[in-house]
């Protein structure tokens, strides 16, 4: 039987008088990469953070590991890396995955072979004795999904790994989430790109806080009639816009 990682039942959630949230239900089995794509402000990561426990729902249930969130005791089984890179800039690469490193209670080993094995993958080995001030955008992203894999969670949840990440890099971590899948970790990425959002198994597509569509991509596709799903994308804002 499919494990379920991660589960948001009928989540709602208001930012004052703004519902950022109406009534989400989804959920993530093990081995399986679910993407939430939709237009910006639609409630992606307010859906992530809420799953996290970061952001509290009004109403609805998540729970994590069959866990009931918020709980911390379930957060170390938990990568998150959010939008914005919260780093050490003062702090070299590698001085900033082993504080993180630490502060997630990992042995010297483990968190040297760790920072090893996860530096390359983010193409980051060159530049780890450098200041992070000193780092790109994309450099900084790098080093902040290095973190997230330091601790090898169960669980990923990661809004917009690939932003400002080249297209050669973004294959090999695209690939890389994909060998973690297969390790049967369960992952959730939001992401602007469609061809990103072709390689998930399950695709949310949020639109103004609803669930708008939720499947396979091959799934989402036959409902739109569409032959991408940046075609999906484009078609659903159209009918949610009709249907105002
Ligand atoms: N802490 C907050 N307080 C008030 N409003 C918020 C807060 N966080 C998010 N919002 C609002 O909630 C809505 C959804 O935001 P959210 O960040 O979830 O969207 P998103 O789909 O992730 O967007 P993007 O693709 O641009 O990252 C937006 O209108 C945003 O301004």
């Amino acid at each position: 039987m499919e494990q379920i990682v991660a589960k948001m039942t009928n989540a709602s959630k208001s930012f004052g008088k703004q519902q950022v949230l109406d009534g989400i239900t989804l959920q993530l089995a093990a081995g399986t990469i679910l993407g939430l794509i939709g237009p910006s402000g639609a409630g992606k990561s307010t859906t992530i953070k809420c799953l996290l426990g970061i952001e509290k729902l009004d109403q609805g249930v998540v729970e994590t590991f069959d866990t009931r969130m918020p709980n911390r005791k379930i957060l170390n089984r938990i990568g998150y890396m959010g939008q914005s890179d919260a780093l050490y800039n003062e702090l070299t690469g590698k001085e900033n995955l082993v504080f993180f490193g630490q502060l997630m209670g990992l042995d010297t080993k483990t968190l040297a072979d760790a920072i090893t094995k996860n530096s390359q993958l983010v193409d980051l080995t060159a530049a780890l004795d450098k200041p992070v001030n000193q780092y790109s955008g994309g450099m900084k992203r790098r080093l902040s999904l290095a973190i997230t894999l330091l601790a090898n969670p169960d669980l990923l949840i990661l809004d917009e790994p690939t932003v400002g990440i080249d297209p050669s890099l973004r294959v090999t971590i695209w690939q890389q989430l994909r060998a973690l899948a297969n390790q049967d970790k369960g992952i959730i990425v939001t992401t602007h790109v469609m061809d990103e959002a072709e390689k998930c198994d399950v695709i949310g597509l949020i639109i103004e806080g609803h669930l708008f569509a939720y499947g396979t991509p091959a799934a989402l596709k036959e409902q739109f009639h569409a032959t991408s799903i940046e075609e999906v994308f484009l078609k659903a804002e159209v009918h949610q816009h009709d249907s105002i």
